[in-house]
């Protein structure tokens, strides 16, 4: 197993902002200062000024805000306050989200045993003998025989039961990282062919299993390669991004570790989020101290939105375009990933009309759930029927993709989501009507918009410039950018064999890359207020 060794060197991070990001992103020091924050505010509480003063500063306030708002809308949100206090006796603990990690365990997941670690032995051997089934190389032709009996072993695994499992998730979550792990490795080590890939019993029939389980799909997600893999350099200490280390790589490089270990960073900071929109779902009196405090959370979340910004533009320090898209890239291909007209995956021994099968997509940060969490709070609707074109062709973006990342996390996180979504008070709506918090609420969406242009950055980097013959054919503003400050990466615009024939590439989560990502920016975009009184 190609685990990193404890006190390599990481590069997440790299300029000194980054570095500055990720020294305040270690996710105990978020708990801590927030634990600080809260006792603050019981402090404040304490010495707030005398009962009279109090109440009149209240009338003061209600008066300035009745002034500012239509008086329907305000009824109305206060009928909503009363309803959200009755539904939101739910907190974040309840989806298996802990206050301190987020969606990240607060301790690494246990490795399997007795009749499960042929399972843990056959990864463990699996970097050392397998390389990509295309892979002409002296060094990949000479590894043949040992590939082929790789799987040849896989093959004649018997079909194990995992129910004596059933109550213990966390190695619920080692089986499907250890399974959705051996089926990439199984699928993609097999010389190219026609056919459509067949997973065989022993790994399909536990792997479906496990998925049911746990609520996630059957196929490796970024709870695979992000959230479950990693291991504590040092275990007495915490979960701190420098305390962790990544376990499994496809390509055994550097940059692979950096690229998750860099969304791993995301996770923990974003943990600052998940604790602004718990407390914001937990307000049932809305008093000018509130709407502060709802002010000043918006303006850290814009802050924290900045920073995670800054981290995605720290994959650019650790991890090579031309290793990304060539010696990791390529294992992480769903069975949708070639687009229509591929045979793709057939699970053998579990029935091919199963739900569950309909999710086979590879993993994409569209699954963090972090970020779903941070779009949901700030109401970016993803799911218009009709986008803006905005290169000149009518073709819909998917506008399902990031319903459909849901599926590739783990139940209770998208159970969360679901929850956080039905919540009947939105920020936004608030927002729009209180003039105070019409302009944080905005830089928030500035920021998000932003944090998604530098992405789409880094994606055509990536993945797009990498990819292609020649450069892109997009109109978007963002692109141009990309390509005429000749960022790092676009040097490999001329250099690859692939899509010769200019189908749009496609991401590993199956779609066209371009049209989705722009159609995220949009979205984003358009969350944004108008005008405080009648945007909602
Ligand atoms: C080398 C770095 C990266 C590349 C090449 C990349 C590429 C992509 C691509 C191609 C997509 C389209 C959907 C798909 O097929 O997966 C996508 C979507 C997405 N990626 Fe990344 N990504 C990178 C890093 C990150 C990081 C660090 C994050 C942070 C968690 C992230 C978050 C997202 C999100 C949230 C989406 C869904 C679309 C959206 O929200 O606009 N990506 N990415």
């Amino acid at each position: 197993m190609d685990s990193q060794q404890p006190g390599t060197k990481k590069r997440v991070g790299g300029v000194n902002d980054t570095e500055e990001v990720l020294k305040n992103s270690t996710a105990s020091e978020t708990a801590s200062s927030r634990l600080v924050n809260s006792e603050q505010g019981s402090t404040q509480k304490q010495s707030s000024p005398p009962m009279e003063s109090h109440i009149k500063a209240k009338r003061r306030y209600i008066s300035f805000f009745i002034s500012n708002m239509n008086f329907g809308k305000l009824l109305s949100f206060f009928t909503s306050l009363g309803r959200a206090e009755r539904s939101n006796s739910l907190s974040q603990l309840d989806f298996d989200i802990n206050p301190i990690t987020g969606f990240v365990p607060s301790e690494p997941l246990p490795r399997l045993s007795s009749e499960f670690k042929l399972w843990e032995e056959m990864l463990a051997e699996a970097s050392d003998v397998l390389k990509l089934g295309d892979n002409n190389s002296e060094e990949a032709l000479a590894l043949k025989t040992k590939g082929d009996g790789w799987r040849a072993n896989i093959r004649s695994i018997p079909v194990l039961d995992i129910q004596s499992l059933k109550f213990r998730p966390r190695h619920l979550q080692r089986v499907h990282v250890v399974l959705t792990w051996l089926v990439q490795y199984y699928v993609h080590s097999l010389p190219p062919s026609i056919e459509a890939k067949q997973v065989p019993a022993s790994l399909a029939v536990p792997l479906v299993d496990v998925s049911r389980m746990l609520g996630i799909a059957p196929v490796i997600t970024f709870s695979d390669t992000v959230i479950w893999n990693w291991e504590l350099i040092c275990p007495e200490n915490p979960v701190t991004i420098d305390n962790m280390a990544v376990v499994h790589t496809f390509s055994g490089s550097e940059d692979e570790q950096h690229f998750y270990l860099v969304q791993a960073a995301i996770e923990l900071h974003g943990v600052q989020i998940l604790h602004i929109i718990e407390e914001y779902t937990q307000i049932s009196d809305l008093d000018e101290p509130t709407i502060s405090k709802i002010a000043g959370d918006l303006a850290r979340l814009t802050m924290t939105v900045e920073e995670i910004s800054d981290l995605i533009q720290s994959i650019r320090t650790g991890c090579d375009p031309q290793v990304f898209n060539w010696e990791m890239q390529p294992w992480y291909n769903g069975n949708d990933a070639k687009g229509e007209g591929d045979p793709g995956w057939i699970y053998d021994g579990v029935d091919p009309t199963s739900p569950e099968l309909k999710h086979l997509s590879g993993p994409s940060g569209g699954q963090s759930p972090v970020m779903q969490a941070l779009d949901i709070f700030l109401g970016i609707d993803h799911g218009l029927e009709k986008e803006y074109s905005t290169d000149g062709d009518d073709k819909p973006a998917d506008h399902g993709f990031m319903d459909r990342m849901r599926f590739h996390m783990l139940g209770n996180h998208r159970a969360y989501l679901e929850h956080l979504k039905k919540l009947p008070r939105s920020v936004r709506d608030l927002a729009a009507c209180i003039p105070a918090l019409h302009k944080p609420y905005n830089d928030a969406i500035a920021a998000l918009k932003n944090l998604r242009r530098l992405h789409m950055r880094i994606a055509v980097m990536y993945n797009v410039n990498v990819s292609r013959t020649t450069s892109v054919q997009s109109n978007h503003p963002d692109i141009e950018v990309a390509e005429s400050r000749h960022e790092p990466g676009s040097e490999y615009v001329t250099k690859n064999n692939r899509d010769e024939n200019r189908e749009p590439v496609r991401g590993s989560g199956g779609g066209d890359v371009i049209r989705l990502l722009r159609a995220g920016v949009d979205a984003t975009s358009r969350a944004t207020l108008r005008d405080p009184l009648v945007s909602i």
